[in-house]
């Protein structure tokens, strides 16, 4: 079973308008309410490439109770923890730019982690663990290694897709696979990456640390994928762009999705970064139709 965990939902408030002028009355022309929050968004994306999972994390108040309802009634299976605090909503402007507005996360009692690390411990050898988005600083790091140990003690892959100061502690653990974009590979070594060879060099850092597969993103120029035997770069399809929430978490997605079934990391490669254009070019997250008309125009080379 895959089951992904965000510490963090949301529901993302997207709206369109010709224009957004800062510090003005602005008037949206068109609006969303998408349940969100990366690994919902990997849960969701996996649902419309046909591949079952769980979406696990904490939801609280009528945001929860909107995203546990909008995710059942597509058909992803939920198990969240019920939190007293309401579900943030992350506002996402699409104008002449895109602006976003990410809330906090909510504050977790003791109990409350006790009952995650319990499910964490239930999974079974060649399950899957996704723990994807922002994790709130008032969770000790700890608490993440732990779950990443009882992850690698009962042979699941852990899936890392998180930025900040958790993503640079939790680099010391031996992932399955990680994937941050160039700044948040930028960061983790105190450093901004402008060019490809500075990306790959820092990817293959990561390696060293026991990570078995690096993706690192890079928008509309596409990812390089790094491991012990390869190091690739795709460069993405072109297309208009419409709505990039969720590009990366499609990445995740299409790459688990096409490796838990055949264990090919470059075909899932190739999955990955056209689920993730194919999410760039539409408003909501992609479905397996529009990922493979682009597979064919995702171009792979050896770095
Ligand atoms: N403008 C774009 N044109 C085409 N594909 C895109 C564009 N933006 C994102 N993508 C696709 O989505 C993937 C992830 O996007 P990225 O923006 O790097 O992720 P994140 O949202 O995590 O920062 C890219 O590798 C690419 O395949
Ligand atoms: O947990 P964070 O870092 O605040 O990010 C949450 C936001 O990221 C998203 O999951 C989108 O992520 P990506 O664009 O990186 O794929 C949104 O749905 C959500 O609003």
């Amino acid at each position: 079973m895959i089951y992904t965990c965000t510490i963090t939902p949301s529901i993302d408030y997207t709206v369109y308008l010709a224009a957004f002028e800062n510090g003005k009355l602005n008037r949206s022309e068109e609006v969303y309410y998408y349940p969100g929050g990366k690994g919902i968004n990997v849960s969701r994306v996996l649902n419309r490439l046909g591949v079952k999972s769980k979406a696990l994390g904490f939801t609280g108040g009528f945001t929860g109770s909107y995203i546990e309802e909008f995710l059942q009634k597509e058909g992803v299976d939920t198990d969240f923890i019920e939190t007293s605090e309401i579900t943030r909503i992350n506002i996402k402007i699409k104008a002449d730019k895109e602006t976003e507005l990410n809330g906090p996360g909510p504050k977790l009692t003791e109990q409350q982690l006790l009952v995650l690390t319990n499910k964490v411990k239930g999974m079974k050898t060649g399950d899957w663990f996704i723990l994807a988005g922002s994790l709130p600083i008032s969770i000790s790091d700890s608490y993440f290694l732990d779950l990443a140990e009882i992850c690698r003690e009962n042979g699941v892959h852990f899936v890392l897709d998180t930025s900040g100061q958790a993503l640079k502690k939790l680099t010391k653990v031996p992932c399955f696979l990680i994937k941050p974009n160039l700044e948040e590979l930028g960061e983790l070594f105190d450093t901004e990456i402008t060019t490809i060879k500075d990306a790959h060099h820092y990817a293959r850092r990561l390696l060293e640390n026991g990570i078995k597969h690096v993706i690192v993103s890079m928008g509309g120029d596409g990812a390089l994928l790094v491991t012990k035997d390869l190091s690739l770069r795709a460069k993405a399809p072109t297309g208009l762009v419409i709505n990039t929430v969720g590009s990366g978490d499609s990445l995740v997605s299409g790459f688990i999705a096409s490796y838990s079934k055949d264990e090919n990391p470059e075909k899932a490669f190739r999955y990955g970064v056209a689920s993730g254009s194919a999410t760039a070019f539409r408003s909501d997250l992609c479905d397996q139709q529009g990922v493979e008309v682009l597979l064919e125009q995702v171009e792979i080379t050896p770095i």
